[in-house]
């Protein structure tokens, strides 16, 4: 296990848990609703993340599975600008928020959809996020869903230190390019995860290869394999590539997710194996949690 510096004792700000809070109780009241959290990240910004996050959670919702979808990349949030939601949160009772609907399966909960201005800057520092996200939990009535898919900016900050304490048994699954730059941050986030006893689902190579529409070869613009050499290294599964596809980059312009686009694409097809393997995956590693030991 490689080296990690800084994980905080007790709550996310370092200090030693009091007791529980109401909000402590309600954010677990909220999360025994929720069969499968699914924690979307990387070392790495621009993998993909994001539309990884937006396609897996379409790709569930489009098999019959209720879906949440929380972006806590509270500064440069995307998941309302790749399904197109507009306006702001509405909040019932003086104190519930409703999420965004998408569609039937698929709600939607954004710091972008608390911004009066889409293009604010939000000046946070780690409490204030930590209690947004506590918020984004306790706060939200999700109501009974099966899955819960958590997209987070790149690196291994606040965010991500919050959403482990909050969700301990979260299933993460590790967003890489195939190239080494990326990889070599990718390294930092699994060492961090695996320091944290976080639960890590596998690992997917996005940007994998461009398939050329002319001639059908394909140009490993990225390398290819990186991922799979790193799911190997680590011992983790490798649960599949998406290659680059522009198709997903004019979907997620047009606030559509690729999964549900009508034509069939390389990046359609790979995604939707993707939310079919880690549906499985997942259901899997609840098993897998129930019939161990516990100490
Ligand atoms: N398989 C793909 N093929 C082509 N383009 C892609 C693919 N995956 C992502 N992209 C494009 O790459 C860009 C970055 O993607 P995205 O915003 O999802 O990355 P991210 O890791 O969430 O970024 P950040 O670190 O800033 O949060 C976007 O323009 C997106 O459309």
């Amino acid at each position: 296990m490689g080296q990690c510096m800084g994980w905080p004792q007790g709550n996310a700000e370092g200090k030693p848990h009091p007791r529980l809070t109401l909000q402590d109780q309600r954010i677990s009241s909220v999360l025994e609703n929720i069969r499968y959290k699914i924690f979307v990240m990387s070392g790495k910004g621009g993998v993909g993340k994001s539309s990884i996050s937006v396609n897996i959670a379409a790709a569930l919702a489009a098999m019959g599975y209720r879906v949440g979808l929380l972006d806590v990349d509270i500064h440069g949030p995307s998941v309302p600008n790749l399904l197109a939601l507009k306006g702001q949160l509405e909040v019932e009772h003086g104190s519930v928020i409703k999420p965004k609907r998408y569609n039937d399966n698929l709600h939607v909960v954004s710091m972008a959809s608390l911004l009066r201005d889409p293009d604010q800057a939000v000046l946070w520092r780690g409490p204030m996020k930590t209690s947004a996200i506590r918020q984004f939990i306790a706060d939200v009535d999700w109501g009974h869903l099966d899955f819960l898919v958590v997209d987070s900016p790149p690196g291994t900050g606040d965010e991500h230190m919050t959403i482990l304490k909050l969700i301990p048994n979260a299933l993460c699954l590790i967003v890489t390019t195939p190239q080494e730059i990326s990889l070599a941050d990718v390294r930092k986030a699994i060492n961090f995860l695996q320091y944290a006893q976080a639960n890590i689902l596998g690992v997917v190579e996005n940007m994998s290869g461009l398939i050329c529409p002319h001639c059908n070869q394909v140009i490993d613009l990225f390398k290819k394999g990186g991922g799979r050499e790193l799911a190997e290294s680590y011992g983790l599964p490798f649960l599949g590539s998406v290659p680059l596809d522009p198709a997903t980059v004019v979907a997620g312009d047009l606030g559509k997710p690729v999964v549900l686009l009508r034509e069939d694409t390389p990046a359609k097809q790979a995604l939707l194996e993707l939310g079919e393997r880690i549906a499985l995956e997942a259901e899997r590693s609840l098993e897998a949690a129930a019939m161990a030991p516990s100490v």
